[in-house]
């Protein structure tokens, strides 16, 4: 279980940051006031524009940013008191977190489930599943370096399972990927809700977020606007489907402050 309690997040901005976002102001707030409640077994996707705060958000989930206000707790412990405990219960993946290039995934798999202390005979059973399912095998004793892109994303996401965690956290888990990749990993996070895990998503693409997502929060300017399963977002914007729920939300919160 994920409980996002009015976390706000706001960056310092330097002097070349104040002026590539033309502002004026030395600070940004990215994520403003949010709370969210997400539990076991389902697929809740974080939507919203590019700049809206998504990966802002799933970064102080993984611990790697601190809230500047409000609390996140994950699976019961603190990302800031209980930071480690907090990493021992999720997956976190983003395009950002690059393998060692020098390494090969067989031994990316073992390094990272024994810094993870799984035991061996336990990382060589989930390397023989993981690396099935995302037909791995061929390449496990390549360099990363030497993979194709979509074949070095799948063994990120293999690697980033390794101890097994209770919460998956992926930011925007097709981008760049192709679209027999992209059901791949799609049809992996819809098994692990089979088995009872929760995982959270950010994306920008509709139909993502309307194939796979049992509940949605819709965050614009670092504001959740609306959450909810697919049909109560419909009902409350009185839309046909997501994207035009999208805009009408969008046209009432998109008041760019400078
Ligand atoms: N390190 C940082 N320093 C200053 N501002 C930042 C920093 N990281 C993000 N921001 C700003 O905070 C806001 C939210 O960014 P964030 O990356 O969380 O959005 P996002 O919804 O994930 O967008 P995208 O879909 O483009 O990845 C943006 O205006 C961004 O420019």
């Amino acid at each position: 279980m994920i409980e996002i309690s009015n976390l706000t997040k706001i960056y310092k901005l330097s002097s070349k940051q104040m002026k590539e976002l033309k502002t004026k102001k030395n600070i940004k707030r990215a994520v403003e006031n949010v709370s969210i409640v997400a539990n076991s077994g389902e697929i809740y996707g974080l939507l919203g524009p590019n700049g809206a705060g998504k990966t802002t958000t799933l970064r102080c989930i993984a611990t790697l940013l601190k809230p500047t206000n409000g609390t996140i707790k994950v699976s019961g412990f603190d990302t800031v008191k209980n930071s480690e405990q907090v990493r021992e219960n999720i997956g976190f993946l983003t395009n950002e977190i690059k393998l060692d290039p020098q390494f090969s995934p067989e031994y990316l798999f073992h390094f990272f489930g024994k810094l993870h202390g799984v035991e061996d005979k336990i990382i060589e059973e989930r390397q023989e599943k993981l690396f099935s399912y995302f037909e791995i095998n061929d390449f496990k004793d390549k360099k990363i370096d030497e993979l194709s892109t979509g074949m070095k994303q799948k063994a990120a996401i293999a690697v980033s399972l390794v101890h097994n965690p209770e919460v998956i956290i992926f930011d925007e888990p097709t981008n760049g990927l192709d679209i027999v990749t992209a059901r791949s990993v799609i049809d992996y996070l819809k098994q692990l809700r089979e088995e009872g895990k929760l995982i959270i998503i950010s994306t920008h693409i509709m139909s993502e977020a309307e194939k796979i997502c049992d509940r949605i929060g819709i965050i614009i300017n670092g504001q959740k606007v609306a959450d909810g399963t697919l049909g109560e977002i419909l009902t409350k914007t009185n839309s046909k489907d997501l994207e035009d729920a999208f805009f009408e939300l969008y046209k009432e919160y998109n008041k760019e402050e400078v």
